[in-house]
């Protein structure tokens, strides 16, 4: 494990929502170029955390955040350039939220508004995203059109190649394959598999299945609480704490 370059580094980070406190004390590493699973009974904080790792929590009201979070060593909330986190942090959500536009539109979207205009260039970064989103093939003939009328699971797949175009390093997904069919979920998990040999993934699932089958690491929280952080492979087969061993076997949540 040592020998893992630190990504992330999360440092007794407390969360309020008003008087609510939601996330206590969390202190976690998380791997680069690794899949980082988050597991934990609904409420327990999982999205609130992954939230925090972008900072899009800054655009709920009440929310006071206490501790550190750093990317390869930086601060992210002493950054002013929250545009440029975002960037290098980039998000996939829960339900495809493609823009009603076409889908080459949808993937240079980002580089357009990062002041790229030349044709070639957008062509370029354009099937290199949706190459590297795993849906070139399915899509070229047909950029123009609009990306509302592709599938569920293609356009989460157009989702994750306008989160690529951006050129992030790290990528958070909230539960991004909950919407979807089965054959369209096993295509995004092998496509989450391809993309951690460039990225760092963090993924929010309810299925714990999905977490032993794609993540090298697995943070189990509840009520707040990171209750236990280790590799999938231990934490799926011995787990240290009872209250892990309750989740995964199915007792609770
Ligand atoms: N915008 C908000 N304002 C106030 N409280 C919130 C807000 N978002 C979440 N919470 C509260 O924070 C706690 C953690 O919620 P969070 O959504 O992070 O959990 P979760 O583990 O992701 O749940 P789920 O699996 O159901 O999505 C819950 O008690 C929730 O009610």
């Amino acid at each position: 494990m040592s020998l893992d370059n630190v990504k992330l580094s999360i440092k007794n980070l407390d969360l309020f929502y008003g008087e609510n406190q939601a996330l206590k004390d969390i202190n976690i590493d998380i791997k680069e170029n690794k899949v980082t699973a988050l597991i934990g009974p609904s409420g327990c904080g999982k999205s609130t955390f992954l939230r925090t790792l972008n900072r899009m929590n800054d655009l709920i009201e009440n929310v006071t955040i206490k501790g550190k979070i750093e990317v390869d060593g930086e601060d992210i909330y002493q950054t002013e350039d929250v545009i440029k986190l975002r960037t290098k942090v980039g998000m996939v959500f829960q339900k495809p939220n493609p823009f009603p536009m076409s889908i080459y539109d949808n993937i240079a979207y980002g580089p357009r508004i990062h002041g790229i205009r030349d044709k070639k260039t957008l062509d370029k970064i354009v099937e290199e995203s949706l190459r590297g989103a795993a849906i070139w093939d399915e899509v070229k003939d047909r950029l123009k059109t609009s990306a509302l009328g592709l599938s569920g699971g293609q356009q989460q797949r157009i989702c994750i190649a306008r989160a690529i175009a951006m050129k992030p390093e790290v990528i958070l997904m909230d539960e991004p394959t909950s919407a979807l069919d089965p054959i369209s979920t096993s295509k995004v998990e092998e496509l989450i598999e391809e993309l951690k040999k460039d990225y760092t993934i963090v993924i929010v699932t309810h299925n714990m299945q999905q977490a032993a089958r794609i993540s090298d690491d697995t943070a189990f929280f509840l009520n707040g609480v990171l209750v236990e952080y280790s590799e999938t492979k231990d934490m799926f087969t011995a787990p240290q704490d009872k209250r892990t061993e309750d989740y995964i076997t199915g007792r609770f949540g």
